[in-house]
């Protein structure tokens, strides 16, 4: 996708006095938020604390542009496929073209800019070229000026039981990393079933974006983890059609958008180098190796590590919860 905005752009905020001030305001206002094990709740949602100084500057300042694409999931729901496939889509002529995708050396979090990182600390740096912006941020707590823009929003979500499996997998890691007892699984599960997890209750996440997909249809795109498995190619050519950049017929005649499956399956990018051994965002407090993005990759692993009787609470959570709105999440 073509821009004529300069090829780089930093979204800083937060550097004057006024800015660290307003931090120190953050901080002060986050202590006071209710709090259980390693979240805080603000807005109708449990946070990682550690995220929340973001968020709230997010809210108060982010400017999106008319062109942005928000690519939105809570986490564990198949975030890192959906930004490799959206990123290779927008960037597929230099992918075919002589440079190889950005992909090969970087890991598909550092291609893709989150709008959450504390952004005095780390300011988001954007390849104009590239439209997107990530987030876990619930629908309605994302700033308002992204709400307001109608920019374009693709969010995907994925069954709650293999959602909160690989959830546990991830804090359980990046925990023992940071030499913090991880949480048992049972002991994560009860949180989980109350809502409280990373951007939970995990249910509120899902139907915030779901009516609101209702709502804007052609500004909100929906997707699900168990689907885009099912029929990738389907949804590689509905997501470029989406962000307005349709394959062309000689493209899908080249194998283009087999090119762009490949390139994003798990088999691929975690076997590459950057993925085995790199690290995300290294020497910053969110520092995590990249290998921890990708575990299995399939459907139905929380059979091996829940109860059937716990697989049935959590389903009979999602059951209730979504009752009445329209939405049927695959198992
Ligand atoms: N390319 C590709 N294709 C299919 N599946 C993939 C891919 N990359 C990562 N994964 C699997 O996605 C799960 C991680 O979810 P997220 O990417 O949403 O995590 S995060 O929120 O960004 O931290 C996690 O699922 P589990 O394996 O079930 O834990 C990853 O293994």
């Amino acid at each position: 996708m073509e821009s004529s905005l300069p090829s780089t752009q930093i979204l800083d905020f937060g550097e004057s006095a006024e800015g660290k001030n307003e931090a120190k305001s953050y901080k002060e206002m986050i202590s006071t938020f209710p709090r259980v094990k390693r979240w805080s709740y603000y807005e109708g949602f449990w946070y990682s604390t550690m995220f929340l100084e973001g968020i709230m500057s997010a809210q108060d300042h982010f400017i999106p542009q008319s062109t942005d694409i928000f690519i939105t999931s809570c986490p564990k729901t198949g975030t890192t496929w959906l930004k490799s496939l959206t990123f290779a889509i927008c960037t597929r002529s230099r992918l075919s073209g002589s440079s190889a995708s950005a992909l090969l050396t970087k890991m598909p979090h550092d291609c893709v800019p989150l709008l959450e990182h504390d952004l005095a600390q780390n300011p988001i740096k954007r390849d104009c070229a590239v439209p997107l912006v990530s987030t876990h941020v619930p629908y309605s707590c994302l700033p308002k000026s992204i709400i307001s823009s109608g920019c374009k929003i693709i969010y995907i979500c994925r069954d709650a039981k293999d959602a909160f499996v690989s959830f546990w997998y991830f804090i359980a890691e990046l925990e023992r990393s940071r030499n913090v007892q991880p949480l048992s699984l049972e002991e994560a599960f009860e949180l989980f079933c109350n809502g409280i997890s990373s951007y939970g209750p995990y249910w509120d996440h899902v139907l915030g974006y779901w009516r609101a997909s209702l709502e804007f249809p052609e500004k909100i795109l929906f997707l699900t983890y168990e689907e885009m498995k099912k029929d990738t190619a389907a949804h590689v050519k509905k997501l470029a059609e989406f962000m307005g950049c349709s394959f062309t017929l000689e493209e899908e005649e080249e194998g283009e958008v087999q090119k762009i499956i490949s390139m994003c399956s798990f088999q691929k990018l975690s076997n590459l180098e950057v993925n085995k051994n790199g690290t995300h965002q290294a020497d910053t407090p969110f520092a995590i190796k990249n290998s921890v993005f990708f575990r299995k990759g399939e459907i139905g692993d929380w059979a091996n590590h829940l109860t059937p009787e716990m697989g049935a609470r959590l389903d009979g959570i999602m059951e209730q919860k979504l009752k009445g709105s329209g939405l049927k999440l695959p198992r």
